[in-house]
């Protein structure tokens, strides 16, 4: 190996290795809402530091470290400006802004840090306490609001792709289970005005989402219901929706969410699994990193078509078909994975 070839190595090593810190400084921006403090034009770090009561030093190395990251902008390292990229993360945006504190903050980051820990045992990483990421959120209201507002960016985008290509004809009840505060429900709600809903979470998600709908146009035909898919039996459907549930748990705890729908869910009634899906066989992918991760943090994991079908006959649904819609929010599809209640 050349000196050349083994420096540019090194150089390619290193910038992987502080790449750690920048998940932190994306997150900070976003927490001291950087995008909307520069929307009405550039600002010098002092006057940032004053409305920010921050250090002056360590704010000014954060907004350069911004500079780098290609979220703001500068020519004298003194004076910023918002970039294009930056201004993604506004509070007005939907989708990543929410999306990077749910990642990025304590809960799911200090976990991340554990990674090691399941790819020994394969099972999620607990915390001090034993707890796992939702009995964790039950005592950290911030951060549970953190990652109901990050689902919610999905559902909205998942359930304005659904509400386009996914045909609701014979169906007046559908359940959300999991459904978190009621945006993907309440989406499908909005465009068919015959059909009643109810959102099946646990019961702090479900006050959340009661405080959400007030208001809003569906709110008279979307109802809430709060319990455990390991305890209770959601309420009967003619659809059930499960969408970005599965691929918190592993195949043991599927099985008995499934089972938990199945028996409340009438002879004839449908079921609707939305998830990432990764393809059939070991081809390295994106997947590989992000199943990791789900599996350190929650227990889960991103599945395959064979593995989705897997575990919905084994509860004794019969599968239909998967269809896949696009995203506009993400650079991978939706996969709707359908099943039917014999
Ligand atoms: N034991 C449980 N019983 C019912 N819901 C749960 C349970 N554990 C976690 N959840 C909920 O499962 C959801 C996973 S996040 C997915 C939320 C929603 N389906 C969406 O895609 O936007 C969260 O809303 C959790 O509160």
């Amino acid at each position: 190996m050349s000196l050349d070839h083994a420096s540019e190595q090194v150089q390619r090593l290193s910038r992987i290795v502080f790449r750690p810190w920048e998940p932190q400084i994306i997150s900070t921006f976003v927490r001291f809402e950087m995008a909307d403090r520069l929307a009405g034009g550039s600002r010098t770090v002092g006057d940032l530091a004053g409305e920010l009561a921050a250090h002056h030093d360590s704010l000014g190395r954060f907004l350069r470290s911004c500079v780098v990251l290609e979220l703001l902008e500068t020519d004298d390292g003194e004076t910023f400006g918002i970039t294009e990229l930056g201004r993604l993360l506004c509070s007005r945006e939907a989708g990543m802004r929410n999306i990077v504190m749910m990642n990025f903050t304590p809960g799911i980051w200090n976990r991340a840090g554990r990674l090691h820990e399941t790819v020994m045992t394969g099972k999620t990483v607990l915390d001090d306490k034993g707890e796992d990421l939702y009995d964790y959120y039950r005592h950290t209201p911030d951060e549970r609001a953190w990652h109901a507002a990050a689902m919610a960016d999905l559902a909205g985008d998942a359930g304005a792709a659904i509400a386009e290509h996914h045909d609701l004809g014979g169906v007046s009840t559908v359940v959300d289970v999991g459904g978190s505060l009621g945006v993907l429900l309440s989406s499908l709600l909005e465009r068919a005005p015959d059909v009643t809903g109810t959102v099946f979470d646990l019961p702090g998600i479900v006050e959340s989402g009661r405080e959400w709908i007030a208001g809003k146009p569906v709110a008279d035909r979307l109802s809430y219901v709060g319990g455990s898919f390991f305890e209770d039996v959601p309420p009967p459907a003619d659809l059930y929706l499960l969408k970005q549930v599965l691929c918190d748990w592993g195949d043991e705890d599927s099985a008995r969410i499934l089972d938990s729908i199945y028996r409340g869910a009438p002879a004839g009634s449908r079921l609707v699994v939305i998830e990432w899906m990764r393809p059939d066989g070991n081809e390295p992918s994106e997947f590989d990193s992000m199943s990791l991760g789900l599996q350190t943090v929650t227990g889960g994991r991103v599945r395959t078509e064979r593995e989705f079908v897997g575990l919905l006959e084994g509860a004794g649904f019969k599968f239909e078909s998967t269809v896949s819609l696009p995203s506009a929010l993400l650079p991978r599809p939706w996969h709707l994975i359908q099943a039917v209640r014999p």
